[in-house]
């Protein structure tokens, strides 16, 4: 790791809840408490006077007394629970792994806790036991745990304080943890500056006192400037969630430690320009425009998440240019959409859309006028991507002939029969069904004459995107009688919310079903794509992985033990000689590296033997041509 520039303050780190996840005292009695009858309330007790110690409501040496009095506690529980904390060492700390192994004389862990369960999982990082300053039990001859030692400063009030003046440290002296004794130190001027880690717990009291809050060690590290396995820290990255995906989406990138804001809704793109600064993840579905002046607007984005299959809402080659990375979820909800449309289907060809309302209205109209099963009829799919493939299948099932088309070569299946022309599809299909992609090509992909050319009283689904069809001529076709009836879910204009109202020629046509773009929206569906595109995202922020990327070159290389950087340049000739002469004048050895370009970008991951300098960074970053420069780890 690089030296840092100036002298390392002695950092101070609290134990229970800052160096690892959880308060030891709680787990310890977890496991004293296994088959007690009252375990959770005896637990819940001794969570409470932890709280109250820390937060200051009680004092420090009361709650320990209290807390220890409630604890049937044993010496042979104590391996159990090293091993337990072992596993719960706070992530970033964890993560951090190399600064404590490197300046291990200049860290001390200060705390109320114990010596017994302190001083083992510390070691694991290099932490003597001389920079371990803690409690220690008191246990009868059988072994029970009775108290602490009332000698040691620690267990008294006030007790931080007592073994800082003990310590006296010369030079800086930094306190980093999540509880009010920890402040105290800084409070009685023991200590420059005061850390509140919030990692596992943010306590208000405490919050309010701190000279800096911690989401994270990173954190800690990037504002010191110290040594950091990552190169910046996730609390830093902030994403931007717009029109409601499933909550599972803001949980996962919260869990990742990004900050995370959401907007219910869409946002137009006056909205959305004063939103974009400064975000580095936008996440959006459908309605959302993503145009050009929104990206050049936007100073840290780094990826653009679509929480649905389209992507035609986002100005992908403009994003692609910035070294704007978009990711979509391709088939999270392609089944929800082929249910769909097997049940439109059939509830068309029954011309339920006039049999429901007027049994609202009080009318019994009981006639098979115009109705007829699906079996044996034929189904047009026009588009046979994931979507109008899948039904293929499902409609065979329930015993339609399947007709097909689509500008690409695609794989036939089971007895479907390509069309080699939209109009032979047209010409025969009793039902069409549109799943085309929402490329600008397709607007009134179906229009006047392409209506004309369906069997009279033929039904027409429209699932894939509202500018495919052309809506006057379609209300003129239902109009007429012409069509037999129409399924449609997407609008050229979609409303931008729940409050706003909806306008279409279409509304009260005969044997018309309307949906509010809803073939995607399932709880399945949504809970897959609210997985889904996290996951990539997070993949690319974190390993530079742009597999399924839908504007990126797809590339991922293996990971290994290495330093990587990633690099977005405009496709113009010799931009990775330039990159790799950099690495070969600071005499860094390259360990993998794998180039892929697109008409207008070249995207690079390189990884290398050594440390990196800054020198080499800024170098690397003032190469020629570059759009985008991240170092990963
Ligand atoms: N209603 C909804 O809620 C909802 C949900 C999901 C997807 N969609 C939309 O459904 C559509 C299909 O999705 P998918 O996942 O199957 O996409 P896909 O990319 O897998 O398939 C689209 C297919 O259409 C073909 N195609 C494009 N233009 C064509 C044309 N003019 N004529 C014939 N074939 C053409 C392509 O070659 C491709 O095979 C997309 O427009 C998508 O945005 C809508
Ligand atoms: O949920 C949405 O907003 C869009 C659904 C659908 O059109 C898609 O593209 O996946």
């Amino acid at each position: 790791m690089p030296q840092p520039n100036t002298p390392l303050p002695y950092l101070i780190i609290d134990f229970d809840s800052t160096f690892t996840q959880v308060e030891g005292l709680d787990e310890l009695a977890d496991i004293a408490l296994q088959g007690h009858p009252d375990r959770e309330k005896v637990v819940g007790e001794i969570r409470a006077l932890t709280d109250q110690g820390m937060s200051g409501s009680l004092s420090f040496s009361e709650s320990l007394k209290q807390r220890l009095a409630l604890l049937p506690a044993r010496r042979e529980h104590l391996p159990l629970l090293v091993a337990q904390l072992k596993g719960k060492v706070s992530e970033s700390i964890v993560r951090n792994r190399g600064f404590f192994e490197q300046f291990p004389g200049r860290v001390y862990i200060v705390s109320s806790g114990f010596r017994e369960f302190i001083e083992p999982v510390v070691a694991d990082f290099g932490i003597a036991a001389d920079h371990v300053l803690a409690n220690t039990f008191t246990f009868d001859a059988t072994g029970r745990i009775t108290g602490f030692d009332p000698e040691n400063v620690l267990s008294r009030d006030g007790g931080k304080i007592l073994q800082l003046r003990e310590l006296d440290l010369e030079g800086d002296v930094y306190v980093l943890g999540d509880g009010y004794t920890d402040y105290q130190i800084r409070e009685a001027g023991l200590a420059n500056r005061f850390y509140a880690f919030t990692e596992n717990v943010s306590r208000e009291a405490v919050v309010a006192r701190a000279d800096e809050v911690l989401p994270s060690f990173d954190e800690f590290l990037y504002q010191n400037k110290l040594p950091m396995t990552l190169s910046y820290p996730k609390n830093r990255i902030k994403v931007l969630l717009l029109e409601n995906p499933d909550v599972r989406a803001a949980e996962l990138f919260r869990a990742e430690g990004y900050q995370v804001d959401s907007v219910p809704g869409g946002l137009d793109e006056e909205e959305l320009l004063e939103r974009i600064e400064g975000v580095s993840i936008l996440g959006i579905r459908s309605k959302t425009q993503v145009t050009a002046r929104v990206l050049e607007r936007a100073n840290r984005l780094i990826a653009v998440g679509a929480f649905c299959i389209g992507t035609n809402q986002i100005d992908l080659t403009e994003a692609m240019k910035r070294g704007v990375a978009v990711f979509n979820a391709p088939f999270s909800n392609t089944r929800s959409v082929v249910e769909l449309a097997l049940g439109e289907i059939i509830v068309l060809a029954r011309r339920i859309p006039e049999k429901n309302p007027k049994m609202h209205q009080g009318e019994w109209d009981k006639s098979a006028r115009g109705s007829f099963e699906i079996r044996g009829k034929k189904l047009g799919i026009v588009g046979y991507g994931n979507i109008g493939s899948q039904l293929s299948v499902v409609a065979e099932a329930v015993g339609m002939q399947v007709l097909y088309y689509d500008v690409a070569e695609k794989l036939q299946l089971g007895n479907a029969v390509r069309c080699r022309t939209l109009q032979e599809l047209l010409q025969q299909a009793d039902v069409v069904t549109l799943h085309v992609d929402g490329r600008k090509d397709n607007t009134n992909l179906i229009g006047a004459a392409e209506l004309a050319m369906m069997k009279p009283g033929a039904l027409l689904l429209n699932n894939a995107r509202g500018h495919v069809v052309d809506v006057p001529a379609l209300a003129a076709a239902l109009r007429s009688g012409h069509l037999g009836g129409a399924a449609v879910d997407v609008f050229p204009y979609e409303p931008k919310t729940n409050d706003e109202g909806f306008e279409s020629e279409l509304r009260g046509l005969p044997n018309v079903l309307l949906t509010p773009h809803i073939g995607g929206s399932t709880a399945e569906a949504q809970r897959n794509i609210a997985e889904f595109v996290p996951e990539r995202i997070m993949q690319y922020i974190n390993t530079g992985n742009t597999q399924q990327s839908v504007n990126f070159p797809n590339i991922q290389l293996p990971l290994q033990q290495a330093h990587r950087l990633i690099h977005v340049h405009a496709n113009v000739p010799g931009v990775l000689a330039r990159i790799n002469n950099v690495l070969a004048e600071h005499h860094v050895n390259i360990l993998g590296q794998y180039l892929k370009t697109n008409e207008h970008i070249g995207y690079v991951i390189t990884d290398i033997d050594k440390e990196y300098d800054q020198e080499v960074i800024q170098a690397l970053r003032a190469v020629e041509h570059t759009i985008k420069f991240r170092v990963l780890y």
